[in-house]
């Protein structure tokens, strides 16, 4: 089997509602939301990459609650996995430091209110499929 890299991606919840942020690069894919989150390094565990990229990202102390199940074929050899995270007490709030120009917290009606990556749309699905159920 093929060498794949696992990029997490962050289902932050605060409040009920869920945090979309739009990438400012690469330009085929500004402009367009994504859940934040970026490559798991050699030897990392996924949960440790989800926090720091949102700490180098976002700027928050985040903790990861859990695995959403299943995985998205991203651009070869990368693959999606989601975790639901929090904001620890105290964190700043997020601000977009890098990779992202725009950040929206979405209340559950408004999942489909923004231009997500189309590869990140059945993700978002199985996210609000379990927050529904
Ligand atoms: N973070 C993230 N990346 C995604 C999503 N959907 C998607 O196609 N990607 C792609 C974009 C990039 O090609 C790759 C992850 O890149 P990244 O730029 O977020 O990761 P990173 O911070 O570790 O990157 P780098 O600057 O170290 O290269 O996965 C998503 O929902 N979240």
């Amino acid at each position: 089997m093929k060498e794949r890299i696992v990029v997490v991606g962050a289902a932050l919840f605060d409040g009920g509602r869920l945090l979309a942020a739009r990438r400012s690069a690469p330009p085929e894919l500004a402009g367009r939301y994504e859940l934040p989150g970026g490559k798991v390094e050699p030897g990392e565990a996924p949960d440790a990459a989800l926090v720091r990229e949102l700490r180098e990202e976002l700027g928050v102390e985040a903790e990861a609650v859990e695995r959403v199940p299943g995985e998205w074929d991203l651009k070869p050899p990368y693959v999606l996995h989601v975790w639901t995270a929090r904001l620890r007490p105290g964190s700043p709030d997020p601000k977009p430091l890098e990779d992202h120009d725009e950040l929206r917290w979405l209340a559950p009606g408004e999942l489909w209110d923004v231009d997500w990556l189309d590869q990140d749309v059945p993700a978002v699905r199985e996210v609000a499929a379990r927050l529904s159920g």
